[in-house]
């Protein structure tokens, strides 16, 4: 890696695996780095740029869309922006979504002249969530490129799982990634943040083996063009982790140049927002209905609540029927207190949804 270029670690992880757990994390240690950190969001209101903490470091949004598709434009305006203001910072960290396939985003680090000028890839840090994780291999594929692609992966929530789940996660990861260096972690604690960044992990010849056409320039946009056929790719060679990852069979895949890409069309996100006050029991009430019930198709909800009396922000999370709230901080002075729920997920009655939200109003 050129001594010149600003080193880059994309974050990455299927929806709720952890990743703003841990960007939390590496912000608020003491390493003397400064970030400048850019967080990509699927749903159309930005709730993730409110979770991260850290007032020092600056956060660049990107919402309603995916980084690896219709927004990859915007990751190389904002990229070339903060190259123009080197210097005062030490290092770039990208946070995708959930389904983002990191292998597009990895690209643009290679294939764009003036991002790989000055910005060099350092690693793809995955963190997997133990308890999901073999699910989400089987019908997210998303997923297993977020693993297949990574240089560090930290299987998070053990506190969710057996003994034996664990273990069974972890040979599951290894056979689709051998590679990686693997931390077993709750609330992503105990790896120090000197073994994720700035270690210039990333392995290119690696990934041309898992992805052959990886350098080669993208030949149309980045919309969504989607080919409906069926991608077997990777079958040709040996080693038993690419064998396994090669079989990704009936994924719909579109190519952004060389690098093939999965996605999960059926994967849609829901925005809720309110000016009223809620009713915390009303609203608590629901939310604990709906993502017992709706769970299997509810894949992620998170919020960020104004309840009518109270000073504090109310933050909101959902994994599945997982589900966790507690206060942030209080409402500034001048800061518009409203309501925004993001639910993201399959099948989902948007409709439906915004009545139900709309009826936790304070009366
Ligand atoms: N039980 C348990 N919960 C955890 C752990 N790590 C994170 N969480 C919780 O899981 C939820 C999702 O964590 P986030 O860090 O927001 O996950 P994310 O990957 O950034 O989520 P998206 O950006 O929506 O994909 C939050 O409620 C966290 O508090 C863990 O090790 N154990």
């Amino acid at each position: 890696m050129s001594r010149d270029t600003i080193p880059v670690t994309v974050l990455t992880g299927y929806l709720g695996a952890g990743k703003t757990t841990l960007l939390n994390r590496i912000l608020t240690e003491n390493h003397g780095q400064r970030y400048a950190v850019i967080v990509n969001e699927f749903g159309e209101i930005g709730i993730d740029n409110e979770l991260v903490v850290g007032a020092d470091e600056e956060v660049f949004e990107m919402n309603n869309g995916c980084i690896c598709c219709t927004v990859r434009g915007d990751l190389i305006r904002i990229l070339d922006g903060l190259m123009k203001r080197k210097g005062k910072f030490d290092a770039i960290i990208v946070e995708t979504t959930g389904l983002a396939d990191p292998a597009p985003v990895a690209q643009t680090f290679f294939v764009d002249q003036d991002v790989g000028q000055s910005a060099s890839l350092d690693a793809i840090v995955t963190v997997a969530d133990a308890k999901w994780l073999l699910d989400r291999l089987r019908d997210a594929p998303e997923a297993k490129n977020q693993i297949a692609f990574a240089d560090v992966i930290l299987l998070n929530k053990t506190d969710l799982v057996s003994r034996e789940e664990l273990r069974e996660v972890e040979a599951r990861i290894h056979a689709i990634n051998p590679y990686a260096a693997l931390h077993k972690t709750q609330n992503c604690q105990g790896v120090p943040v000197a073994d994720l960044m700035n270690r210039g992990s990333f392995d290119l010849d690696r990934i041309l083996k898992l992805e052959p056409h990886f350098l080669e320039e993208d030949d149309h946009d980045h919309d969504d063009e989607h080919d409906h056929g069926h991608e077997h790719h990777h079958d040709d060679h040996d080693h038993h982790a690419e064998g396994e990852y090669g079989q990704n069979h009936g994924l719909k895949a579109h190519g952004h140049g060389g690098a093939k890409h999965y996605h999960d069309e059926d994967m849609q996100s829901v925005s809720l927002v309110s000016e009223r006050d809620l009713d915390p029991d009303k609203f608590m009430m629901w939310f604990q209905n709906l993502t017992q019930v709706d769970g299997p198709n509810l894949l992620r909800s998170k919020g960020i609540l104004s309840f009518r009396g109270e000073a504090d922000r109310f933050v909101v999370q959902g994994v599945h029927m997982l589900i966790d709230g507690k206060p942030q901080r209080p409402w500034a002075d001048g800061e518009k207190r409203e309501s925004r729920l993001v639910f993201i997920g399959r099948h989902l009655d948007e409709a439906r949804l915004k009545t139900e939200f709309e009826a936790c109003v304070a009366a």
